[in-house]
């Protein structure tokens, strides 16, 4: 599967714990980030993430290019809703795009947490079933 992860600044913190938590799970698929949220991440987990640009500088959008193309399967992301983001209108897209396609997207702790161990039991096997019958809709 494919995992996209992303944190606001304040919850940067938050993100690699999780990562380092679920370090076992998630190495198992390919991961993507925003650009400092990746770096952190990588930094204290060496864990093989391919990064994006920087969330102000498209980083968001770049993510949600790829859910547009189906390409993307879970999105986490950290969101810090006490502070005034300036490229608040990418970060919109990208949670709307996640509920346009569908997309399993958590934006808290919490729910990353049921969203991993989900992934781990194959609960979201589904994710394959949908991409495999958009793609022969395409042909
Ligand atoms: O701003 C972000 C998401 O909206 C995250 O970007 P960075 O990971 O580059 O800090």
């Amino acid at each position: 599967m494919k995992i996209a992860l992303i944190a606001h600044d304040k919850k940067k913190k938050d993100i690699v714990q999780f990562a380092l938590a679920y370090q076992p799970i998630l190495k198992k698929h390919e991961l993507y980030a925003t650009g400092t949220t990746g770096s952190r991440i990588q930094e204290a987990t060496g864990l093989n993430i391919h990064r994006f640009q920087s969330g102000p500088l498209g980083g968001d959008q770049q993510i949600g290019a790829m859910i547009a193309t189906n390409e993307m399967d879970i999105v986490i992301f950290f969101r810090d809703p006490l502070t005034a983001q300036p490229h608040e209108p990418d970060i919109s897209a990208l949670i709307r795009l996640s509920d346009v396609y569908e997309i399993p997207l958590a934006t808290n702790m919490a729910t990353a947490e049921l969203l991993i161990h989900a992934l781990e039991r194959d609960e979201l096997h589904w994710r394959n079933i949908i991409k495999d019958r958009r793609e022969k809709d395409k042909l």
